[in-house]
């Protein structure tokens, strides 16, 4: 494989400052660009603290004790931080907080950070508007970004980073605060984004699996499993204390297997098991 079209993580391993015990302990794993990658596991498994390797955040920002590799194609946070951040994305899992709030509308907090890049308002105005379109924000332009809901506001903040059309998408829980319409809006766009490279963290995971190339299952820092959902799901059911998404639950109980012996992960899969015995 071509190394610009290969995430690589080598031996990571994070631990923060004053703290005796990694929150990340010698992760390694390669995957192709291009994928929608789920990033799951319990509280205090690391999601939170891999997403803030991923996007540079630690150790640029956040101080930590960081070995190993981390390079999302030619990029690597650890090398040249200002030009892997221009080819990043990151949507925090505090949004509020990501917010210039120097903004009086929507619109000018989308363009903010295209502007200070130095992008033309007309080519600004543009690039607003087809990510507010993105995010379902467009009759919201006007408004006032702290009389947005907490749904809207995470919307708001995915907008802002999908403006630049990144390369590679990092987002801790985006959909944490939306509403069951507003999720479900938000996982068909993430559907569609063939190009991206895209992370993200989600407890989630009914919607992960209908939608994600792979998985990527931490459990006290540690990777126990990544792949495609349908392996991964089926390998971490049994002795992980996990949420397992209802597709699965439902096979099980039903006794409805794919010809390969899994229990299917996703509803198309598990249709195909009702077909094949019909
Ligand atoms: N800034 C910090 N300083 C010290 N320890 C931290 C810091 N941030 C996180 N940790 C610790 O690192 C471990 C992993 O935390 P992390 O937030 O990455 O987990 P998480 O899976 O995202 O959890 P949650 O689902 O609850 O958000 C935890 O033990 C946590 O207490």
């Amino acid at each position: 494989m071509d190394a610009n079209q290969q995430i690589v993580l080598d031996n990571l391993s994070v631990r923060y400052r004053g703290e005796d015990e990694a929150a990340l302990k010698e992760i390694s794993l390669t995957a192709k660009t291009g994928q929608i990658i789920g990033i799951i596991g319990n509280s205090r498994s690391g999601k939170t603290t891999l997403c803030d390797v991923l996007s540079g955040i630690i150790p640029n920002i956040v101080s930590g004790h960081v070995s190993g590799t981390v390079r999302l194609g030619e990029f690597s946070p650890f090398e040249a931080f200002d030009e892997y951040n221009f080819h990043t994305g990151v949507v925090l899992q505090n949004t509020a907080g990501q917010l210039s709030g120097l903004s009086d509308t929507v619109f000018d907090e989308i363009a903010f950070g295209l502007i200070n890049q130095g992008m033309s308002e007309e080519e600004a105005s543009k690039s607003v508007v087809r990510a507010a379109c993105q995010m379902g924000l467009e009759d919201l332009l006007e408004q006032a970004p702290d009389t947005l809901s907490g749904g809207q506001t995470q919307r708001l903040a995915i907008a802002s980073e999908i403006a630049f059309d990144p390369e590679f998408l990092i987002m801790d829980d985006p959909t944490s605060q939306m509403d069951p319409v507003g999720r479900r809006e938000f996982f068909e766009w993430l559907a569609g984004c063939s190009e991206k490279t895209i992370f993200i963290v989600s407890n989630e995971v009914d919607d992960l699996c209908e939608i994600a190339d792979q998985l990527w299952v931490l459990e006290k820092g540690e990777l126990i499993a990544s792949g495609k959902p349908l392996d991964v799901i089926n390998q971490v059911a049994e002795g992980h204390d996990l949420y397992l998404p209802v597709v699965y639950r439902m096979a099980k109980e039903f006794g409805k297997k794919l010809p390969s012996g899994l229990f299917p992960v996703k509803l198309s899969e598990l249709k195909g098991c009702f077909d094949d015995q019909n």
